[in-house]
């Protein structure tokens, strides 16, 4: 079955040649068909043929891209000519996703030998190295590689009690089976797996705790024997054997941050046997609208300090702006009460023993929901839950409001123009996450609450609000969960307030950045911040 991107189409706000000379431009369409792209110019004119495989495409800036394309030479002149075209995308989100399917169809070309000119050299770059900018992947691996992160890790009790919970119960699954540990850290699940009685196991861990973990297994010499640490990418290393199960702990905020998920699947299609087992399964984001005026004002107060006219004799008042936008392009991380959620949430499901690779470049969610209560809608409340189908036990662990605490918390995308609804109400709108190769991905978020009352039947949008956010730079609050004791909208308006400000600073993208401390029953996070990487 051929790929629904392979036949994506974009609108462009203009196009022109590259080559004509002149400056005019025209509103086109970029079209992705099987054979490459089209750049059409006035909708219905080809402009230039694309081949994806051999074709330049830079983005020049936030909106515009150029794409050059190969042509032939003048023998006589012994010059040769490119033929190319400047395309201007109506949106930031359009010319993120135009760039993402360029992405994957020139993966797939490769992959398939594609239709490569006699004499082209391939360089075999690994499938991680192609899509990851290696400063990225250094910091990652750097920051695993660390004993206290992998502790972090394992302190998260809810976390790590549940694995162990998961494989023990499920014993039958492990007995006497071929384990591969996907991205083994300290080593932890292998050990769990050994215990369940696991023939053998193969750890594979890519960064420097692959020789922390051969220490602490050799330190447990019952499970020793039967656990071997391969130091090396999932995607890279070569196995003796293929696996009955593969273990993971593969989930970043949000689920999908760190984009793990992506090694879990090709180790799936590299290592596991075809009724092998995964643990976990299945994972799901489930999202709700909130109201949380208190956290809206905290955002908005961040960016007060631009509006002083006189700081040292300075006017840093023409940055509040970009100030502003930048303080809600970062998705809120901590732990909050589920009563502010103002409609019941949604959940979209990944499947892990099905879904390919390519699906988690870009994921759109369509969102609906119907408002319980009367109040101003501030964002979008994210959490995820996976599901360990052992054959004995199933068991989810989940990271939701009201559950205990984990280390990943819960993710809010918030809304610098909020929106009201009335208890009923629909609210409409779309998450759209796109990969980047710094290891996590843009979010595309859109809500919008539909006419209500008089009028409702022409099924106009009465308003709006729309917000673009880093994964990869969140925001974490790590305040204690508050007592909501009055609705949201029977408050006082709060004055803007300097809060007190606890922004951590981080350019983190790991699941592991603060932690709950030993006290697996507790729902309040401790305080903790950590280290930049
Ligand atoms: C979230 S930690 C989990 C560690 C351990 N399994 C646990 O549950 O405590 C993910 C680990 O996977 C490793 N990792 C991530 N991507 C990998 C890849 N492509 N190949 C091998 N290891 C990888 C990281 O270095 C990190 O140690």
């Amino acid at each position: 079955m051929e790929e629904k991107w392979k036949q994506r189409e974009f609108d462009l706000a203009s196009v022109a040649d590259l080559c004509s000379g002149s400056s005019s431009s025209s509103p086109g369409k970029a079209r992705f068909t099987f054979d490459g792209l089209q750049i059409l110019q006035d909708s219905h004119q080809i402009l230039v043929n694309v081949d994806l495989l051999t074709a330049q495409v830079f983005k020049l800036g936030p909106v515009q891209s150029v794409c050059i394309v190969e042509e032939g030479s003048d023998v006589v002149k012994k010059t040769s000519y490119s033929k190319g075209a400047t395309l201007q995308f109506r949106n930031e989100e359009d010319s993120a996703a135009f760039h993402c399917v360029v992405q994957q169809w020139k993966k797939e070309g490769k992959v398939q030998g594609g239709n490569l000119l006699n004499g082209t050299v391939v360089t075999s770059k690994s499938k991680f190295d192609e899509k990851i900018e290696s400063s990225s992947a250094k910091m990652y691996f750097h920051y695993y590689g660390q004993l206290l992160h992998q502790q972090n890790m394992l302190q998260d009790y809810v976390r790590t009690g549940t694995y162990y919970a998961a494989v023990i119960e499920n014993r039958a699954d492990f007995m006497g089976h071929v384990v591969v540990d996907v991205g083994a850290g300290s080593g932890i699940l292998s050990l769990f797996a050994a215990q369940a009685g696991a023939k053998h196991v193969y750890a594979v861990e890519a960064s420097e705790m692959a020789e922390y973990a051969q220490k602490l297994i050799a330190g447990n010499p019952t499970l020793a024997q039967r656990i071997t640490v391969i130091k090396g990418k999932v995607e890279d290393v070569e196995l003796p054997e293929k696996a009955d199960v593969l273990i993971s702990e593969p989930m970043g905020t949000l689920l999908v941050n760190e984009r793990m998920l992506e090694s879990y699947v090709i180790a799936r299609d590299r290592f596991l046997t075809p009724n092998g087992k995964m643990f976990p399964a299945v994972g799901r984001i489930h999202m709700a609208p909130f109201s949380d005026e208190y956290l809206f004002i905290e955002i908005a107060n961040k960016a007060l300090f631009w509006q002083q006219q006189n700081y040292y004799g300075v006017d840093l008042t023409s940055l509040h702006g970009t100030a502003f936008q930048g303080y809600f392009s970062q998705p809120v991380v901590d732990a909050f009460d589920p009563r502010l959620l103002v409609a019941p949430p949604t959940f979209h499901v990944i499947d892990f023993t099905k879904i390919k690779e390519e699906d988690l470049y870009e994921i759109d969610i369509p969102l609906k929901f119907t408002a319980s209560v009367g109040a101003r809608v501030h964002g979008l409340a994210c959490w995820f839950d996976v599901l360990f189908n052992g054959s004995t036990v199933p068991r989810w662990l989940t990271t939701a409001p009201g559950s205990p605490t984990t280390h990943w918390y819960q993710l809010r995308c918030v809304l610098s123009q909020p929106i009201y609804v009335m208890a009923g109400q629909e609210i409409t709108g779309r998450l759209h996450l796109i990969a980047h190769n710094a290891q996590s991905y843009t979010i595309y978020l859109t809500l919008s609450a539909k006419m209500w009352g008089p009028g409702a039947e022409q099924g106009g949008i009465l308003q709006t609000s729309s917000c673009k956010l880093d994964l990869k730079e969140p925001y974490y609050r790590m305040s204690q969960p508050q007592a909501y004791a009055l609705a949201q909208d029977q408050q006082q308006p709060q004055p803007l307030l300097q809060t007190q400000d606890i922004h951590i600073q981080s350019q983190d993208l790991n699941e592991s950045e603060i932690m709950q401390q030993p006290s697996p029953n507790s729902s309040v996070p401790i305080n903790s911040l950590m280290q930049n990487i």
